[in-house]
């Protein structure tokens, strides 16, 4: 089974290619290749790109990848906040739901979201069994992770989001648009989060990217064989 894997950044996309050879899509684990609208990484059983910040980024590339598949499963993956203490920076998170916090409208009575509207959707939930799996395989915490547009800067917007959203761990950027793009093609998606920051007042210099970015190379790596097993799994149930 080959995976497409959907990074915000560069950076990010070569920590996950880290996990096969240079990340630099010329070394000895990994090759880069030109297809519409994306550049493909391809490192061990992942394709991975890096199709900018943001859940309709995420969405449009995520959407140009998958036209050149197949893929039996769609990644979202990278860096993100974490909501404290839940989620330390260092820890990794697997989304067990994928939850767009801040689609919808605001009223005099508070957020309404899309749903309340009447239209759309604001969660995507990923096959339970393969998320126990990455959890058990990582030491991920297995937990809702939160998409928003915008980054959250105060210890206010926290505790609402916290509040909306009792079984969040996390937030990102990207996991709603690329698990809106693998459901219109009926791909099943995962989030995966290495937390570089706490999710509250803004602070830029106590962001650890880089622990972060080596704690979702070593993730990488330990994913490999649990995919092997889905792909041994799948052959024998078809
Ligand atoms: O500056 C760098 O070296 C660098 C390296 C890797 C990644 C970045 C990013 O800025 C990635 C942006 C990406 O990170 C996610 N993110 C991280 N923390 C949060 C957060 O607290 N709330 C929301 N999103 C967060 C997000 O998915 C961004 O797209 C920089």
């Amino acid at each position: 089974m080959r995976v497409l894997v959907v990074t915000a950044v560069p950076a990010e996309r070569d920590a996950v290619t880290r996990a096969f050879g240079d990340g630099s899509g010329g070394g000895p684990g990994t090759r880069a290749h030109q297809v519409p609208g994306a550049e493909l990484h391809r490192a061990g059983p992942f394709d991975v790109l890096a199709g900018g910040a943001g859940p309709a980024a995420a969405a449009a590339a995520t959407a140009f990848g998958l036209a050149s598949g197949p893929y039996g499963l769609v990644v979202s993956a990278g860096i993100g906040g974490g909501f404290a203490p839940t989620a330390p920076v260092g820890s990794l998170v697997v989304a067990s739901g994928i939850v767009a916090a801040d689609l919808g409208a605001e009223t005099p009575g508070g957020f309404v979201p899309v749903t309340g509207l009447g239209f759309g959707r604001d969660r995507f939930t990923p096959p339970p069994a393969r998320v126990r799996d990455v959890a058990a395989a990582t030491g991920a915490l297995a937990a809702e992770i939160l998409t928003v547009s915008t980054v959250t800067g105060t210890a206010d917007r926290a505790a609402a989001l916290l509040a909306a959203h009792p079984g969040a761990a996390a937030e990102a950027m990207e996991g709603f648009g690329v698990a809106e793009a693998a459901d219109r093609v009926g791909t099943p998606a995962l989030e995966i989060r290495a937390v570089s920051n706490a999710v509250g007042p803004r602070d830029r210099d106590a962001w650890r990217i880089g622990d972060a970015l080596a704690a979702l190379t070593e993730a990488f790596g330990k994913l490999v064989p649990v995919l092997e097993g889905w792909t041994h799994h799948d052959r024998n149930d078809s």
